[in-house]
This record gives C-alpha cells, structure tokens and sequence, in this order.
C-alpha cells in the first residue's frame, strides 16, 4: 500500500457522549407472548410424536414429514426471537462531532460500485456520484471513488459530464439546503412549493443545465461509442482502445477532480472534493471476485490517493437523501467512550420506489425497524453492503484493541507533492490483477472473497476480530436506491442471497463455530435467522404440498377441532399471525402490506430459497461456481406503470413461475374437491377443518397468481406455456395422489 505515515494524536476522552442507546419499549409484554408460544410449539412437537400412526395405518409417513416440518419451523421460530430479545437502538446526539473545528474531522472516502452500463445506466450512476459529492462535509476531507466493473467508456464519458456539472450542482445544493442531494430525484420528486427554499429562476437554470447533461449522456449512449471529438476533451479516453472488453482489460484511473489542486474549485470558488474513476485490471483467466474484488481495488486505489480514515460504500444506485449523514455517522466513531470500539454503521436498504402496500415486499418495517436493530443490540448490526461507514481500519483486518481508546488516527495523508499523473500510475499498480497474489485480501484483509454475499460474511469476521458495529435507521433516510420492480428481478435477487447465506453458514464461518466466544450467542442466533433462509423453504414447501394432498386424499394431519390438542395449533398460529401483524402496524405498514409481505414469503421460499437450497448443495459438491446475478434497475414503461398501480408481474417463462402457478393450482384444485364433497356428496369433513382452512389461506394468498392465470390479458400475465404446464402437472399429481394406495 502507498507509504503513508499517520500521526496518532492522543486526545483527551471527550467527557460530552456523542451518541446514545436506547432500549426499546414492551421488551416484557414481548417476552411473556413469546415464551408462552415456545410453550405451544412444544406441545405440539409432543403431539407429533406421540401420535406417529403405526406401520399399517393410513398416512404414516406424511405425518412423520409433518412433524419435521413442525421441527423445522419450530427451531427457526427461536432463532427470530433471539433478534427480538435485546433490541436497543443508537442515535447520534449531536448534527455535528467535532467541537471545536472541522479541522477535527477525519477525511472520508466515498466508493460507488457499478458494474454493467446496460443493467445499471450512467446516468444513475452519475446522480449517485453527485449526490455524494454534494454532501455536507469540508470538501478537502471528502472524495469519491467511482469502480467501474464495466470498464466502459460510456460510464467514464459520465462521469466526465458529471465532474463538469458538480461544479453548479454542489454550490446549489449548499446554497439551499436541498434534499434529495441527487438531481434527478430532486428534480423529479413532488414537493410542497411552499416548502421550496430554491430560487425558482436559479432552480430552472440547474434543471436546464442537469437535462442537458443527461441528453448528451443519452446521446452518446445511444451511438454505443463516444464520438472522437469528446474523446478529445478528456486524456482519459485514451485508455479505451480497441482491445478493451468488460472481461479484458489494464487497470484504469483516472483522477478527475483533484482535491489538492487549489484552482479545482465550483462556480462559487468553492474547493471541490477529490473525483476518481477506476476500473480494475480484468483477465479472463484471473477471477474477480465480483463486488468484493472491486470494493478491495478501491480500498487500496484510495489509500495511496486520500486515505480517508472513514469510507463510506454506496452501491451505483444508492443516493444521497440526507445531506447530514457523514457527520451523523461520525458521532458514532468520535465518542470519546465508546466511539473507538465501532468499526461500522450500516444504514437500512431505502428505496425511492416502494408503493403504498409495498407489493413486492422489498422494504418491510419490521426489518428495518425491529429486526435490524435486534442485531445491533448485541453489537452485532448486520454489514448489508450500500450505505455503510467504514473505519478503515477495521475494514482492512486490524484486531480491535482497547488501546485504541483516546487516541485516533484521525490525520489526513501527509502533503502528496506527486503529480496527478504519478498518483495514478502508483494506484494502477494496486488494481491489477496480480496485486492481491499471495496477499491476505479477501481473507483476512478487506471483503471476503468466494460468496455472493459478500457483506454479510465481512461483518461477522470484523465483528469476530473485536469490533462492535453499530445500526442506525435514522427519520429522514440517508440513502436511497431502487428496489426491483417485477417478481421475477426480486426473485432473482433473493435467490442470489439465500444461496450466498446459506453457503457462510455451511463455510468455516458458520456463526456458531466462527463466532464462537467471539460474538454473543444471540447474535450467533440472530446471523442464522438470515443465513438459514435457503433451508427453511423445506418446511414451507413440504406444508405447501403435504396439506393439499393429504386433503385431496382425506387424510387427517391434525387434531380435531373439538381435541383439547387442538389448542396448541390454534394458539401457536393464531397469537404468532396476531403478534406479527401487530408489529408491522405499529411500525408504519398497511394491513395490505402485511398480507403482501406474506405472499412474497410464501413465493420467495417456494421458489428462490428452495432453488438456492439446491445450488448451494450442488455447489458443496463441487459441481458449479459462485455467480452474481447483477440486479436489473430499470425496466420498460410498460412495466412500471403496472408496479406502480401495484399489479404483479408474473411475465417470465423461468422455471420458479411454473412452480408457483403449480402449487397454486394444487391448492386451488383440492380445495375445490373438499368443498365439492362437503356439500354434493354431504361427507364428513370435520376432521380435515384445520388442512382446508389452511389450504383455503393458501388460495387467497395466491389469488393474484390465478388472476394473472386466467383473468389478465396484459404482459404481465402468466404466459400461456407456463399455465398449461402448471395445470397439467398439478392435475397430473392430483390424480397419481388419487390413486396410489392411501396408506402412505
Ligand atoms: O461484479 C460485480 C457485481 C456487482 N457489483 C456492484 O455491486 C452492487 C450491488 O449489486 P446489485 O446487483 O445491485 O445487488 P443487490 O442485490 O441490490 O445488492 C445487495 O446485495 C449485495 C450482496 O448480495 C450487496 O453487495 C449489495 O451492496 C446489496 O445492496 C452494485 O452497485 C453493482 O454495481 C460490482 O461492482 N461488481
Ligand atoms: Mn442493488
């Protein structure tokens, strides 16, 4: 790494805290609830097991699948609660940490990773550039690293546009205080005008001047090239041959705004912050790594430019909404009491384009608000990768000691005399793909390398090095992205993550064995709420078919409803459903919210998780590699207008839509024959009452998927290949159920 020498100053502690802790309200009232449930679940782990039919009668081994599932959801059912046990929440005291002056303050380093100028456009890349380098800090402190993985032209002619726009963007933003710092949101959003501080005529100036930037970014993206004479405006085109491929290519930096340089300065004469664009060395016979090897390019790209002692990382779709966060974070690192043993604050996944009920489920309130907090009450806030203040530190593998109390590394990088052109030459050095040979990087050093979620397994090994972190939700959002606005973007997402979780979980970092001694038992417990997401579809599906099934062949799987064992199901499923609609009311959702979040539940681990699940054990044996499905951030108009009226998307002919559309068609097609033989036929069904009601729940979670089946004549309909095929295969399996011989 770049020779740089810092000066630790030994500071007094400072006597004022910086930050505050808070546990939350009704801690007793939730563990009363959740005792007298675990109470329920053990009776009926004891009802399942004492009721085993015997070898000759009807229904044997379902039941015996039943009380597994039973297990299954039980002990994952426990696991929730250790995230419910202890929720304390962290919020910074002061707007700004440093008493005395900002010559205080650390220097901060912004990454914002992008990977694909298709999948993730340049100019949402540039908004979320711009909206971190208007941020409120002193601009010779501040610098943005921009790793392309795309290595394209395209995003670097973006990202030279937006260097030249920041130069009116930044002191307009200051000037008026404006939020959202990115301007297509603030240019885009509905707002109040009486609330508008901007000066209308100095406000339609910046929009001209913003819509001509993107025009000219449209433009060239359009051509797919940048036409020779911009070529000629940057230097830094010249890296782009025409051996240049994502796959295949030399390391690229470029400094675009050098923060040293005295004449670097906006339209008010104000210094800018330092701009970076990098794109690490890419071979195809040398792996990558994904996000992990790019944020670790940039970790060491930047030590040798900035070293700002705080980094900050921001995927390419993350903006800027609260223009204080860096100096609300840096209350958490400068308490003088406890401010040293922190070495994260992550901030929840936000996003700009949630409808009203959420439909998709992408930003539950009991995660952010409940959930996420649980984790940070054992000092354990989950790493989620965008939004998330780094000490650097901690990031780049130091053990946490007590001794770093008092004394911080706070100094910014010694007075650099080499030119732009050196710096960039030095940093190209450490983004190549050789560099890390032989280096402890993405071991012991920076990312974890070898999982797709690369987040997760780094914040447990920070926090298993000593380190505590810190989770902080705070009122007005500090980041903003875009969630997936169809099925099939959100499903792809979720699988992607289910299968990274559940590969940490079966690696050497499983948290109960990692992070044994090191971490507390409940946020070992709390770590495997998420990591276990991939196996806990096993119970759910086995639910989603057994039920069914056993219905359509009359087989009773619980006790009758007049049984005094009845009372266990009823209460463990009645108080749990009441306790968790309950928690997301108070926490902000709409009841439809809620009904939403369950549907996508049951559709995630059906299909995503259970997909997952599969690869995962295919992967163990050797047979695949590691992928990273980049999520889609922009789709047709078509699309979108049906996300917005809160339609679901189900046009995709992928494998998970067949599963879907087949389990609901079996549901649907025994609850018909249970209803047709209670009335028509007059038979006794009392004792299948609790399988149809919950085969009825199943029905109505899954009316939208019959809509989208046989009602919907739009694109986001089920296509018709997809409905035969469901249809015959649940018929098929309804009819093999019928008759294989009922003792099974
Ligand atoms: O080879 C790659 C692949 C991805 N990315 C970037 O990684 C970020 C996240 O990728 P995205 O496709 O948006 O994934 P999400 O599912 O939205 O990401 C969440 O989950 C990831 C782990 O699965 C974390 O890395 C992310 O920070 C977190 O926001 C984006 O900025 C990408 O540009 C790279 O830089 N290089
Ligand atoms: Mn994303």
């Amino acid at each position: 790494m770049g020779g740089t020498q810092q000066v630790g100053v030994k500071e007094k502690a400072n006597s004022s805290p910086l930050f505050a802790t808070k546990e939350a309200k009704g801690k007793l009232a939730f563990r009363v609830i959740s005792s007298s449930i675990f109470v329920g679940i053990c009776l009926i782990w004891a009802y399942r097991l004492a009721n085993i039919p015997r070898a000759d009668e009807r229904g044997r081994w379902l039941w015996i699948g039943m009380l597994f599932a039973e297990l299954g959801f039980g002990f994952y059912w426990i696991l929730t609660q250790a995230i419910r046990w202890n929720i304390i929440r962290y919020h910074p005291l002061k707007h700004n940490p440093s008493q005395s002056s900002d010559e205080k303050l650390p220097g901060v380093d912004i990454f914002i990773c992008t990977a694909d100028p298709v999948v993730e456009p340049p100019t949402l890349v540039v908004n979320t550039v711009l909206s971190a380098m208007s941020l409120n800090y002193p601009t010779e402190k501040l610098s943005v690293y921009l790793s392309d993985d795309g290595g394209s032209q395209l995003t670097f002619y973006a990202i030279v546009e937006a260097a030249r726009f920041a130069k009116l963007w930044i002191p307009f933003c200051k000037k008026f205080n404006v939020e959202p710092r990115s301007p297509e949101a603030y240019f885009t959003r509905s707002f109040d005008v009486s609330q508008e501080i901007a000066n209308p005529q100095q406000r339609l100036f910046i929009k001209e001047q913003y819509e001509e930037m993107v025009k000219r970014i449209e433009s060239v993206i359009n051509k797919g090239s940048v036409p020779e004479e911009l070529k000629s405006q940057h230097r830094g085109f010249s890296e782009w041959n025409r051996n240049v491929t994502k796959q295949n290519h030399q390391p690229i930096v470029q400094i675009l705004v050098d923060g040293r340089d005295t004449d670097a300065v906006d339209s008010d004469g104000c210094r800018l912050p330092t701009l970076v664009y990098t794109a690490r060395e890419k071979r195809p016979d040398c792996p990558h790594h994904f996000k992990a090897g790019a944020v670790n390019a940039l970790i060491r790209v930047s030590s040798e430019i900035s070293n700002g002692a705080i980094i900050l990382g921001l995927d390419c779709d993350m903006y800027a909404n609260n223009a204080d966060s860096i100096k609300e974070a840096l209350c958490f690192f400068m308490d003088g009491e406890r401010g040293h043993q922190i070495a994260y604050v992550q901030h929840p996944q936000q996003f700009n384009n949630i409808t009203k009920n959420d439909l998709y489920g992408n930003s539950s309130p009991v995660l952010s608000k409940v959930e996420l907090h649980g984790m940070g009450g054992y000092g354990a806030a989950l790493y989620c990768g965008t939004g998330c203040f780094h000490r650097r530190m901690s990031l780049c593998g130091s053990k946490y000691s007590e001794e770093y109390k008092g004394s911080w590394n706070w100094e910014m990088k010694k007075e650099d005399k080499r030119t732009v052109h050196e710096l960039e030459e030095a940093s190209k050095v450490l983004a190549s793909c050789g560099y890390e040979k032989g280096t402890q990087w993405g071991k012991e050093m920076g990312l974890v390398y070898g999982c797709p979620v690369e987040d997760v397994v780094t914040g447990l090994t920070i926090q298993c090095r000593g380190w505590k972190s810190v989770y902080y939700n705070p009122e007005n959002t500090a980041f903003q992205g875009v969630a997936p606005p169809t099925l099939d973007i959100a499903l792809v997402q979720f699988t992607r993550w289910s299968d990274g979780m559940f590969q940490i979980f079966l690696s050497k970092y499983c948290p109960f064995i990692y992070g044994h001694n090191k971490i507390k038992l409940g946020a070992q417990m709390g770590y495997c709420v998420y990591l276990l997401w991939a196996p806990s579809s096993l119970p759910h599906l086995y639910y989603a078919i057994a039920i069914p099934f056993s219905l359509f062949q009359g087989i009773p799987l619980f006790p009758q409803v007049s049984s005094i064992w009845f009372i266990p199901f009823a209460y463990v499923f009645i108080s749990k459903n009441l306790f968790s609609i309950a928690e997301a009311l108070i926490h902000g959702s709409t009841f439809k919210a809620w009904w939403n979040l369950q549907r996508i539940w049951v559709l995630r681990r059906t299909t995503s998780y259970f997909f997952a699940f599969i690869d995962c054990i295919v992967r163990q044996l050797g047979l695949s590699q590691t992928m990273f499905t980049i999520t889609a951030k922009v789709v047709t108009d078509d699309v979108s207008k049906r996300y917005h009226r809160e339609i679901m998307d189900f046009g995709s002919t992928s494998i998970m839509f067949t599963v879907i559309s087949t389990l609901a068609m079996v549901n649907l097609l025994s609850l018909v024959g249970i209803v047709l033989k209670t009335f028509l036929w007059g038979s006794d069904m009392g004792k299948l009452l609790p399988q149809a009601v919950l085969c009825g729940l199943m029905v109505s979670l899954n009316a939208p998927v019959y809509e989208a089946m046989f009602l919907r004549e739009d694109k986001g309909r089920i296509p018709a290949s997809v409905m035969f095929k469901s249809i015959a295969l649940a018929s098929l399996a309804l009819f093999c159920a019928f008759k294989v011989d009922p003792s099974i």
